[in-house]
């Protein structure tokens, strides 16, 4: 024999509706709250006394106004409900998450029946997101240990050759011009041997930021190797880099770098190989080559230098 519904089944569901942490709320085809829980309220920043009766455009209204319950973003209220009806209007069924100013989340499910009345129910899915953006967070902060040089703080090799390919392609899809440094302390060895290796760090920290602070935003710079750099210079033709490639020469050779072991001060050389990307450029391994050789040069040639790659 199948066990018969409880005469007290409506007052048993309702105490549950109002203790679950889910929220619940049944609106009318004349768009009016006639039923919802607290949580439902809390919604739209109200109480469930204050919510029952009113129209669910007047609540929504009221969250934008006072900026409680749920977020809307919009300078322009009336559109936004536009559409937003025209959203929940064509399905009988539409879910999706929203968020409150107090940080809860809500899955919410909206089902539009047949008599004109809609019920609304929201399952509390906070914990789910914070759970998410820890995991997201997590996920950027390797993501920026893998690709940053530990030491320096700029890109290092790995990252120099993600973002190479990248701004490589870009230049050539839009044939825009596209330079590249090749920069290399002078006599590093020396600094290493004179004042030891841990100043030696100390100095090449500095450096970077000496040189990152003469770069755009748009430009990168890499630690490609022990005390060589490189700088990929977006938007930036022959004419350019090695403007900037001399600006970081002689800024560099003006600066005093601070050893803090011996406290003292000292400056140092770099020398500079620049190319920009030409027509039969199939990689930036084709720019890198050049610059690298330019970079030969000037060493060559005395250091403290910056030498242009020779096209030929
Ligand atoms: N302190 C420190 N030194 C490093 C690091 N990586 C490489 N070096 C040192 O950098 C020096 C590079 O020396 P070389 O390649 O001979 O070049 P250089 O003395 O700079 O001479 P030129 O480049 O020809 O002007 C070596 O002594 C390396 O040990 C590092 O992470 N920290």
């Amino acid at each position: 024999m199948p066990k018969s519904t409880p005469a007290n089944l409506e007052a048993i569901l309702l105490e549950g509706i109002e203790i679950t942490p889910n929220c619940l709320g049944v609106i009318n085809s004349d768009k009016e709250v006639i039923y919802c829980n607290q949580h439902f309220a809390s919604i739209f920043g109200t109480t469930v006394q204050n919510a029952t009766g009113k129209k669910s455009a007047d609540l929504l209204r009221n969250a934008w106004e006072t900026k409680q319950g749920v977020i809307i973003n919009t300078d322009n209220f009336e559109q936004w409900l536009a559409n937003l009806h025209k959203l929940h209007s064509d399905k009988a069924l539409n879910q999706y998450e929203t968020d409150l100013t107090d940080g809860r989340w809500f899955k919410m499910t909206r089902i539009n029946l047949d008599s004109g009345n809609t019920i609304i129910m929201g399952v509390d899915i906070t914990e789910l997101k914070n759970a998410q953006k820890a995991l997201e967070d997590a996920h950027q902060h390797i993501e920026s240990l893998v690709n940053t040089d530990q030491l320096t703080g700029v890109h290092n090799r790995r990252s120099y050759h993600q973002l190479a390919k990248h701004e490589f392609a870009r230049a050539m899809r839009f044939n825009q011009p596209l330079s590249l440094l090749v920069i290399d302390i002078d006599y590093f060895k020396t600094i290493n041997d004179n004042f030891g290796h841990v100043s030696g760090d100390e100095i090449l920290k500095e450096f970077a930021q000496v040189c990152n602070g003469l770069l755009r935003q748009s430009d990168s710079l890499s630690r490609i190797g022990g005390e060589e750099f490189t700088a990929v210079l977006p938007m930036t033709d022959h004419d350019g880099a090695m403007l900037i490639a001399e600006r970081i020469r002689a800024k560099v050779a003006k600066h005093l770098f601070y050893i803090t072991q011996s406290e003292q001060h000292l400056t140092l050389t770099i020398s500079i190989g620049s190319s920009s990307l030409i027509e039969r450029d199939t990689s930036m391994k084709d720019l890198f080559n050049r610059a690298d050789k330019a970079l030969y040069c000037a060493k060559r040639g005395g250091r403290n230098q910056v030498q242009q790659a020779q096209i030929c």
